[in-house]
């Protein structure tokens, strides 16, 4: 596996496996990796195609009362895991690499950015966007694959590229979870033995909803509520927001009666955990 943590080398490699004809994936990630980092790799390597992961803790995404400083970071034993994936190139470059002076110029993607985790974490996603922007214009792929852990920003990237008419097919993959349905992240392992069981609810009380949602149910705000109660009363969990919106423009929705998304982000202590399930409505045309 090559590595390097510097844009022009890593240019270089990649302009050579352009010519060799060689199509390029990217799984960008902020690394402490897990299962779910390891199925898109997984994903990436199943097209054949030169496979790049990046690994960086973006700085420019983090509001001033977040967890950037905290972040988990382990590059070698990361390094150590995608190179037994058996991936191409492993990029990690530093804040100075990619960040050599104050940016003035941001990609945004309004609308989509004004809900959800958008709405908790201001310029959270401008953060993102411009980062994946740059990885993008660095690294070139022709396909880049994002977790719908993170679905507002599964979305936000589709639609940056869309927007932009940037030549990148971007997949998404669906959440890996525990065996007991705790949707695997970086973070989960700043949590207690108690919260990581509290933590539970969040999964468990998709679930139910979704299936309330199958059975008929069409009231939103009685969905959000059913899940509210249920994580009040079985965890000590701090909620941020648990919302029912569509699942393709995350507009809002009142009546069930079409593809949703319910989304949760909810804090255990200092550690905020997010969680969603796609639910889809059958219609009667
Ligand atoms: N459980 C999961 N299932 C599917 N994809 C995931 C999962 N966890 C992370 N990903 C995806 O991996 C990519 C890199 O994510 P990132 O490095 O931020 O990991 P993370 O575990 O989501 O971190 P954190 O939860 O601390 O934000 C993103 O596209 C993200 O959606
Ligand atoms: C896409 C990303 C790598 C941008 O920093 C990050 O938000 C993540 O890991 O989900
Ligand atoms: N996976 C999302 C990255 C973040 O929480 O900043």
């Amino acid at each position: 596996m090559l590595r390097t943590a510097n844009i022009s080398e890593l240019r270089k490699i990649i302009k050579e496996e352009k010519q060799r004809g060689k199509t390029i994936v990217l799984v960008p990630s902020m690394g402490y990796l897990h299962r779910g980092h390891l199925t898109l790799i997984e994903k990436a390597k199943e097209t054949g195609a030169f496979v790049v992961v990046s690994i960086f803790v973006n700085p420019l995404q983090f509001g001033p009362n977040e967890d950037y400083a905290r972040y988990p970071r382990d590059l070698e034993r990361d390094a150590q895991l995608v190179e037994e994936c058996g991936v191409d190139l492993l990029f990690h470059p530093s804040v100075e690499e990619m960040y050599p002076r104050p940016m003035v110029t941001f990609v945004e993607v309004g609308q989509l950015d004004k809900v959800l985790c958008g709405a908790n974490r201001p310029g959270h996603f401008r953060g993102v966007t411009t980062v994946v922007s740059k990885l993008f214009h660095i690294v070139q792929p022709d396909i880049a694959f994002f977790g719908q852990k993170d679905y507002q920003q599964y979305l936000i990237i589709r639609r940056m590229v869309s927007d932009l008419n940037l030549p990148i097919e971007v997949r998404g993959v669906p959440i890996v979870r525990e065996k007991d349905g705790l949707a695997l992240s970086s973070r989960n392992v700043f949590l207690s033995a108690e919260q990581r069981q509290e933590a539970l609810v969040l999964s468990r009380s998709l679930q139910e909803a979704a299936e309330l949602i199958r059975r008929g149910k069409q009231s939103a705000r009685d969905i959000e509520d059913f899940i509210r109660t249920a994580i009040r009363r079985d965890s000590q969990g701090v909620i941020d927001y648990v919302e029912v919106r569509d699942a393709e423009d995350l507009s809002e929705v009142t009546e069930i009666n079409r593809q949703v998304l319910i989304a949760l982000a909810v804090k255990f202590g200092p550690t905020r955990l997010i969680d969603n399930i796609v639910v889809e409505v059958e219609t009667n045309v």
